[in-house]
């Protein structure tokens, strides 16, 4: 395998088809899937000359931590539902190629777990905003209590999206142990976990738990990045989750330029 689309063949080769069927697709036409992609496509880089390559580095650091190169392992859920090692093996290959996990709240191993696995890499923690806010609090002092670096709120799904995974209920072997839900679980009751009445107000309430930092993943307006500045948040992810919340919303890519002008 050489590139991503021979890893994607090989994936749609390997996967069920309700597995396959949930890490590809979008919400609604897909409109906004197709063109996360379509406008990388468009942009075109500037190279400046006359730089001293002789002793490339592709190490930087976020917030604080270096990473070999810069590029992270994002948030995805349900790391069981491609293979029986889930986000253990995840959290290895990050940790070997030195580079940061973020670990989903849906995480189908516990948080301890992955923290020992990949140690002693740089991990962070994604949360949602749980009907239940002690399951929420609980959640940010575990990650501080295993190591992890930061907290990413995801703020761009308040309701999970009615595409996510096509069947009523997740495979037997799917269980989120640092929720408590254990198999076979009802899609519906994963839903009905997330508070979607949140606001700014529960970005003050997170960063008044915690001495991590917070990052606010799901930004994609000028205002927005402008707002989570405002509020103290010590980063924003522009992002649109893949497309697979709002269909229609600009590309991922899109929104980095408005919320750099906005922010700076
Ligand atoms: C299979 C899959 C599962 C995902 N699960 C989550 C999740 O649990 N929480 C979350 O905030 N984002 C989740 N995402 C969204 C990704 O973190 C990310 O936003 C998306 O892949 C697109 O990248 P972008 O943010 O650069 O647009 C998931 C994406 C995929 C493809
Ligand atoms: C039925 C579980 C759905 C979890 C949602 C995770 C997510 O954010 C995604 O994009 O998928």
């Amino acid at each position: 395998m050489f590139s991503l689309s021979d890893f994607e063949q090989f994936a749609q080769q390997s996967l069920s088809s309700d597995a396959w069927s949930y890490y590809s697709s979008g919400a609604g036409l897909q409109q906004t899937m197709k063109d996360n992609e379509a406008a990388f496509l468009r942009y075109r880089l500037r190279p400046r000359v006359l730089r001293d390559v002789s002793a490339a580095d592709t190490r930087t650091s976020i917030l604080g931590n270096t990473i070999d190169f810069p590029v992270c392992v994002g948030v995805t859920a349900m790391h069981k539902l491609a293979h029986d090692d889930g986000e253990l093996a995840t959290a290895r290959a990050a940790t070997k190629y030195k580079t940061c996990m973020v670990l989903g709240s849906f995480s189908t191993t516990a948080m301890e777990e992955v923290a020992e696995a990949g140690s002693p890499g740089l991990q962070w923690l994604q949360l949602y905003i749980f009907r239940d806010r002690e399951l929420t609090r609980s959640l940010i002092t575990q990650a501080e209590r295993v190591g992890f670096k930061a907290i990413v709120l995801t703020v761009d799904q308040p309701v999970i999206g009615p595409d996510s995974y096509k069947s009523a209920s997740l495979p037997p072997h799917i269980s989120f142990p640092d929720i408590g839900l254990s198999g076979p679980i009802n899609k519906e009751k994963v839903r009905n976990l997330i508070d979607s009445s949140v606001t700014w107000e529960e970005v003050d309430w997170v960063k008044g738990l915690t001495k991590l930092p917070v990052v606010l993943k799901g930004i994609l307006t000028a205002e927005d990045a402008v707002e989570a500045v405002r509020h103290g948040v010590q980063g924003i992810i522009v992002s649109n989750h893949g497309g697979r919340q709002l269909d229609g919303v600009l590309a991922s890519v899109s929104g980095i330029s408005f919320s750099l002008c906005a922010t700076s």
